[in-house]
């Protein structure tokens, strides 16, 4: 019915030719690039060129043709060198941006399937966008560069900083005890099974680990650490394995990698293991079996391959018995176990760390190296050493630093700050007994008053001997890092040895 002339057509009714337009469409598509791109040509289903258009003709002296009767009707892949069209035809799937290069030149280039009415492939079109794009696209390929250097200045970076800090022969000592757990660590480092390190704080685990990574197979690739006891709760899951893309808003919307996947090839060190949640520990040994993670979100998993090093200064054994830790994954840690010795059971190591540690002090200060005289080096080693080398280390650099002289006598470290926790006369075999915390006056008074002062005596010691550092601290009191912040807020006096920037 024809329409009165005030009644507009509903879509469905435009009276158009739709196919006729589209063909128009289609056409007239064509005719424009076939005129504005540098060059078109065209291929029948059993790849021959059956089309150039006129631009085209220009690249056929480069290309090794004296006229277009020369190339047209030969199979693509005989006179364009490094062709694509021909997976074109195969996959029936567009090519929309690609660069082509071959003895006339580089090009930007299109490849399009051509379908006739059923659906199937007859053919392709082949459109040469840019001629010398590394010419025309100066401006985008100059901004992609210098993305691509950044991208590599920051993973040469990472790398630096994942690299290994330490070998075995930065672990000082020549004491039975230490050459005992250097030739372990050297066997252990030949191997890709778990290790466990036991051992006090301060006494070296971190830097074993470091040591072995950097001695074994693995040493090209990154040593990933993560320290269980600093990581909250709730996030170590992620931590570990990682967060699909999607799977949460904000920042973590895009994904990201869990630290297995970044020690993928090297090795993982997991510091404060008896710290993991149970929860936890279940995954952690499916990871540990399978060597496959789940991102959190993620319905697929990653195969990775990642050695683990463990360590704890908690009696894990005893955990086990407790109930806090999983008998199995104990087990599966236990493989091959290096016990780390305290510094008191290798005293006659002392005059070569503090040696060693004296010159790493003077280097980061700027400050010349100062000596210690012979009966510093006693007074050295009759200390019992609680906080171990670390708590050495922190001694010798608190004395370094308070006095001018160039030679440090027992006199400075007796008077000096940051004195170790207990004084004896005799080189102790275990640790000395320590000034008594409650005095035969208060001996008789109510429990919880004794109870309180033996509990604030110990924290003042446990940070007077890792200087200050309260994660450190609270490992040397087996206590959590909560409970001792709980504790601290309690008596602020005790605030005052907190170090400002170790506080972790
Ligand atoms: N044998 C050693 N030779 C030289 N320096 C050492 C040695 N052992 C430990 N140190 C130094 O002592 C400090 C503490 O060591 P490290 O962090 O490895 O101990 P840790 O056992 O991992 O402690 P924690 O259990 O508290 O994490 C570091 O500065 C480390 O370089």
């Amino acid at each position: 019915m024809p329409l009165s002339e005030n009644q507009t057509p509903a879509p469905n009714d435009i009276p158009q030719d739709v196919d006729g337009l589209l063909r128009l469409a289609a056409q007239s598509m064509f005719d424009v690039l076939a005129r504005s791109t540098e060059g078109m040509m065209v291929i029948d289903r059993d790849h021959r060129v059956v089309w150039i258009s006129d631009g085209y003709k220009r690249f056929l002296p480069a290309l090794g043709f004296a006229g277009e009767h020369e190339f047209v009707g030969r199979p693509v892949e005989d006179v364009v060198p490094n062709t694509q069209m021909l997976q074109v035809l195969e996959s029936g799937k567009p090519v929309l941006v690609d660069l082509l290069t071959n003895k006339a030149g580089t090009f930007l280039v299109s490849r399009l399937p051509l379908r006739n009415d059923a659906g199937e492939v007859i053919g392709a079109l082949g459109l040469v966008l840019l001629d010398h794009p590394e010419t025309t696209m100066q401006p985008l390929i100059q901004k992609f560069a210098r993305l691509q250097q950044e991208l590599e200045d920051t993973r040469r970076q990472l790398a630096a900083q994942r690299r290994p800090k330490y070998t075995i022969a930065s672990f000082i000592g020549a004491s039975p005890a230490a050459l005992e757990v250097k030739r372990q660590a050297r066997r252990v480092a030949q191997t890709d099974s778990t290790v466990l390190l036991l051992g006090e704080t301060g006494t070296g685990k971190e830097l074993l680990a470091h040591a072995i990574h950097s001695a074994s197979r693995r040493a090209h690739r990154p040593l990933v650490s993560v320290n269980i006891a600093a990581v909250p709760e709730t996030l170590l899951e992620a931590e570990f394995f990682g967060v699909s893309p999607g799977a949460y808003t904000g920042a973590d919307r895009k994904g990201r990698d869990g630290k297995f996947k970044l020690a993928d090839g090297g090795t993982l060190f997991l510091d404060e293991i008896g710290d993991m949640p149970l929860a936890l520990q279940s995954k952690l040994l499916r990871v540990l079996q399978e060597q496959e993670v789940e991102p959190l979100g993620s319905n697929t998993v990653l195969r990775v391959d990642v050695r683990v090093i463990a360590a704890t200064s908690r009696d894990l054994a005893a955990m086990v018995a407790a109930g806090s830790f999983r008998a199995d994954l104990y087990y599966r840690l236990n493989v091959l176990p290096i016990r780390v010795p305290a510094l008191r059971e290798r005293l006659e190591d002392i005059e070569a760390l503090a040696e060693a540690l004296g010159e790493d002090i003077a280097r980061r200060s700027g400050m010349p190296q100062k000596l210690l005289s012979p009966d510093a080096i006693e007074w050295l080693m009759r200390q019992p050493w609680p906080g171990n080398i670390r708590e050495l280390r922190n001694t010798l650099e608190q004395v370094s630093l308070m006095s001018d002289d160039m030679q440090l006598t027992a006199q400075h470290f007796e008077g000096g700050a940051g004195l170790p926790t207990a004084t004896t006369t005799a080189a102790p075999a275990t640790p000395a007994p320590a000034a008594p915390a409650i005095t035969p006056a208060q001996a008789v008074a109510p429990l919880p008053e004794l109870i309180e002062a033996l509990e604030r005596d110990a924290i003042a010691r446990a940070l007077q001997a890792t200087g200050g550092n309260r994660m450190a601290a609270a490992r040397l009191l087996q206590i959590s890092r909560a409970s001792l912040y709980e504790r601290l807020a309690r008596w602020p006096e005790l605030e005052a040895k907190v170090q400002v920037s170790g506080g972790a």
